[in-house]
């Protein structure tokens, strides 16, 4: 079975319910998914090469994601991710700039095989939030299989 890790950075745990969504759709498609905020990575010694996909959210908070995912951002050096399945998600207030912003840097710093594009929700649930989360997961977990 594929695996995959989610982490995420939130302050008011939008971005986690976003995520946990995500997870759900990797799982209804076959993925066995591990979820952890930024500090329960860090306590817990996960290693990102051990998973088939990673796939990461913030929340944005004055234009910017927030400091610990920048942190685990330049933690991600120090594994080899290429070709790995990827995508970023996080919700947002009206402008939303940290999904795309960690999207580009999975896709050009660690050369990870991405989804169309960031996920970007003003909560899991408003508007269909919950169709598209599981769908992101789904999306995902559909680079895993033609992967093979
Ligand atoms: C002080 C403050 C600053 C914010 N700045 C932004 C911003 O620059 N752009 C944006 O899209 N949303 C902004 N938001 C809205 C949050 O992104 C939004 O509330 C989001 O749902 C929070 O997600 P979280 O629960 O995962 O922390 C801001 C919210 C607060 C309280």
């Amino acid at each position: 079975m594929p695996k995959a890790l989610i982490v995420y950075a939130t302050r008011t745990n939008q971005t986690k319910s976003i995520g946990e969504l995500v997870a759900e759709g990797l799982r209804m498609a076959g993925v066995d998914v591990r979820i952890l905020s930024v500090q329960e990575f860090d306590k817990t010694g996960v290693n990102p090469e051990d998973f088939d996909a990673l796939v990461l959210g913030s929340a944005t908070y004055h234009g910017e994601m927030m400091q610990p995912m920048k942190t685990f951002l330049f933690k991600l050096e120090q594994y080899n991710l290429e070709g790995k399945a990827g995508g970023a998600f996080g919700a947002f207030g009206w402008s939303g700039e940290a999904p795309g912003r960690i999207f580009d840097t999975m896709k050009i710093i660690y050369k990870m095989k991405m989804v169309g594009g960031p996920l970007m929700l003003k909560s899991a649930a408003l508007g269909g939030g919950v169709q598209m989360a599981q769908g992101y997961g789904k999306e995902i977990a559909g680079l895993l299989n033609s992967a093979g």
